[in-house]
């Protein structure tokens, strides 16, 4: 092994007293946790939105972001339950690329890992405390669990990640609810062989001890599309695909059998415009089959403060990884959203 080590070891409970929650935050926080994990058990109607830029490349764009939601979420409450995408590490084809704001804290290709957890601890603990909303990330590196758990509300295990046994494992000891992406290949067997495992108890090495977890029932299924060996996209929204998945569930007999749709990514084929028209066909879906209604709750939506994507970040708001749908757009698609839950209950 040749690491070579370059900063001092992180002193986790040193991190954790960077953007803690004092007791009434946290209280609001556990009210809306308790709500999501309502959603996922079935025991409460309202859709759930996972919904934000792709990633959070800048502090006071994510922040602008999140008041607007915050505000819109207000208003559409009683149908519609919204977390927000705070991305802080993202996943790359190659390994190229722009990796998040654990990597780059301030975007600019200069990799500063330490101050980086830090500036991510301070930006769920500000959406949070600042907006009331609560927050999703990608689980990309497990190990980093311990420096968030106590902020992030929703974990998603990514599409290059889900058929890692460490990542479904850590998955299993997670408290609140964990969807796990199908594989950029698009095989739903890997994506429910990460739910099994992830619903189950398991026994492992985490921080250097045997851990156990008690398996994480509220682990579920993010549909994302995927690709076929010649990098043709294969969208998995259609109605097909939802009867399959639910069937899928059914005969593995998972518990809480929850389908998040991914609205961008091998769905869209990155044609940010798309989600909106993928959102109206499930919600048609949703409507025509009473089993597609009960099982498909969920969607998640790539959306900034600005349409599309750059290269670098010289547009305020505009995402540089994957394009996003503007605030604009995603203000009509929600409120669109929200007629249509109301018309149907
Ligand atoms: O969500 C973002 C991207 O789809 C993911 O990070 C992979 O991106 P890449 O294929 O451009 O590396
Ligand atoms: C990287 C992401 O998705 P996927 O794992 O589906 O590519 C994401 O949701 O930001």
């Amino acid at each position: 092994m040749s690491f070579k080590e370059i900063s001092p070891k992180i002193n986790i409970d040193a991190i954790k007293m960077l953007g803690h929650l004092n007791n009434e935050q946290q209280e609001k926080k556990l009210k809306r946790d308790s709500e999501l994990e309502a959603i996922i058990k079935g025991e409460d109607e309202r859709l759930l939105l996972i919904i934000g830029p792709c990633s959070s490349d800048n502090e006071e764009a994510v922040l602008e972001y999140a008041r607007r939601l915050a505000k819109l979420q207000e208003e559409v409450k009683d149908k519609i339950f919204m977390v927000m995408r705070v991305y802080t590490a993202k996943p790359r084809t190659n390994g190229d690329g722009y990796k998040g704001l654990i990597h780059e804290p301030d975007a600019d290709g200069h990799t500063d890992l330490i101050n980086g957890i830090k500036m991510v601890r301070d930006l769920h603990y500000k959406v949070i405390t600042e907006t009331g909303l609560t927050t999703a990330d990608e689980m990309l590196y497990p190990e980093n669990l311990p420096m968030v758990d106590d902020l992030v509300s929703y974990h998603a295990v990514g599409a290059r990640s889900v058929e890692n046994q460490q990542h479904r494992f850590v998955a299993s000891g997670i408290d609140v609810p964990t969807g796990l992406k199908n594989p950029t290949s698009g095989n739903l067997n890997v994506m429910f062989n990460g739910i099994y495992a992830a619903q189950q108890a398991q026994d492992f090495l985490f921080g250097r001890a045997e851990v156990q977890t008690s398996g994480n029932p509220l682990a579920h299924a993010i549909l994302r599309g995927g690709q076929d060996e010649n990098g043709k996209y294969r969208p998995n929204y259609y109605t097909d695909n939802l009867l399959e998945t639910i069937a899928i569930y059914e005969k593995m007999g998972l518990k809480n059998p929850f389908i998040v749709i991914d609205t961008n990514h091998d769905n869209s084929g990155k044609k940010f415009m798309e989600q909106i028209r993928i959102v109206r066909q499930t919600l048609v879906n949703r409507d025509w089959d009473d089993k597609i209604r009960a099982n498909v709750r969920g969607f998640m939506i790539e959306s900034y403060l600005e349409d599309g994507r750059q290269d670098k970040p010289e547009v305020f708001g505009k995402s540089i990884t994957d394009p996003c749908l503007g605030w604009d757009k995603t203000e009509m698609l929600v409120k669109e959203i929200y007629q249509t839950e109301s018309k149907n209950n």
